[in-house]
């Protein structure tokens, strides 16, 4: 299979990153940008095909990813329609609706529109899909095997479902990274050097969440597990819920999915 990417920045490069590790070639992955930078530093690092702009060239891939801004999308879409033909285009944009990135590609359906994360780059991404109704079980394959070999994928039956996804998975890495800056700073003024703090508080957050993966219990027995009676874990976990911090993170979530809705709504006046 080959795949182009429509933009190399943070979640091109970390998608790229998760399929070489995965066994794809350099070789056939094209990645176009408008950043010279950005194209050696992919090509240095996995040796992709790189291309200033989009010509038949780069579009003649089975798969063609578009990873620019979701604002930059509209112009890239009007730039692509022409060269398509039958690719498989995959959107990871936030909050653009399959539906109008459909109308800017010139009523081109074979559209699957996704919202990844960056731990791809790890193989261990999460990735929401929702296919528009065109596209055939082949593709729907084709876009799963794409996605699947980054991490872990969720088809979607409705697209709405998206704006949640984003709010979610999407940006979910930025809240766990929130939480670590935060250990991390409390670990150093406690004592420890950036190199101990960091380390204490990795190690902290991968067992949890493989001790979470792989039990039976949900987050919250397995948090009343920690929590003994009248000892410290209650004492920093009253500190929080006092500063209703809980309640914060749902909140921002929501908030996300907001911004996420409305990105689809005010692109989609265009
Ligand atoms: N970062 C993340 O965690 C996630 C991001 N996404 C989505 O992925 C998309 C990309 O995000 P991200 O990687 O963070 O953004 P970046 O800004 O890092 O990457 C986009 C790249 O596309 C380049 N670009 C702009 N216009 C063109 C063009 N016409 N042709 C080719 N390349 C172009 C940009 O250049 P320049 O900077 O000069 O404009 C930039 O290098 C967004 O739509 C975002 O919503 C989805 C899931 C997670
Ligand atoms: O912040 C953003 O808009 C993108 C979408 C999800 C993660 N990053």
């Amino acid at each position: 299979m080959n795949i182009t990417f429509i933009g190399g920045g943070n979640m091109a490069s970390a998608l790229i990153g998760g399929l070489i590790k995965q066994g794809f070639k350099g070789a056939s992955i094209c990645v176009v940008d408008i950043s010279p930078e950005n194209l050696q530093s992919l090509h240095a690092r996995y040796q992709v095909q790189t291309f200033a702009e989009l010509g038949s060239a780069s579009a003649a891939s089975d798969v063609i990813v578009l990873a620019v801004k979701p604002q930059q999308l509209h112009g890239v879409a009007a730039t692509l329609a022409p060269l398509l033909q039958q690719q498989l285009v995959i959107s990871i944009a936030a909050g653009v609706r399959a539906n109008d990135l459909s109308r800017w590609l010139g009523g081109y359906r074979q559209l699957v529109r996704t919202m990844p994360n960056t731990p791809a780059m790890v193989s261990s991404g999460m990735t929401g899909l929702y296919a528009l109704p065109e596209v055939t079980t082949a593709q729907r394959e084709q876009a799963a095997t794409v996605l699947q070999a980054v991490g872990s994928t969720l088809w979607l039956e409705e697209e709405s479902q998206m704006d949640a996804v984003t709010a979610v998975s999407g940006s979910g890495p930025a809240y766990v990274f929130y939480f670590m800056e935060a250990m991390q700073a409390a670990a150093t003024e406690l004592g420890f050097s950036p190199q101990q703090a960091r380390t204490l508080t990795l190690e902290t957050f991968l067992g949890a969440a493989r001790l979470a993966a792989q039990s039976d219990e949900d987050a919250a027995t397995l948090r009343a597990r920690v929590t003994s009676k009248g000892g410290t874990t209650e004492r920093a976990l009253g500190t929080m819920e006092d500063a209703g911090i809980k309640a914060s993170i749902v909140q921002a979530i929501h908030a996300a999915a907001v911004r996420s809705r409305e990105l689809g709504d005010a692109l989609g006046k265009e």
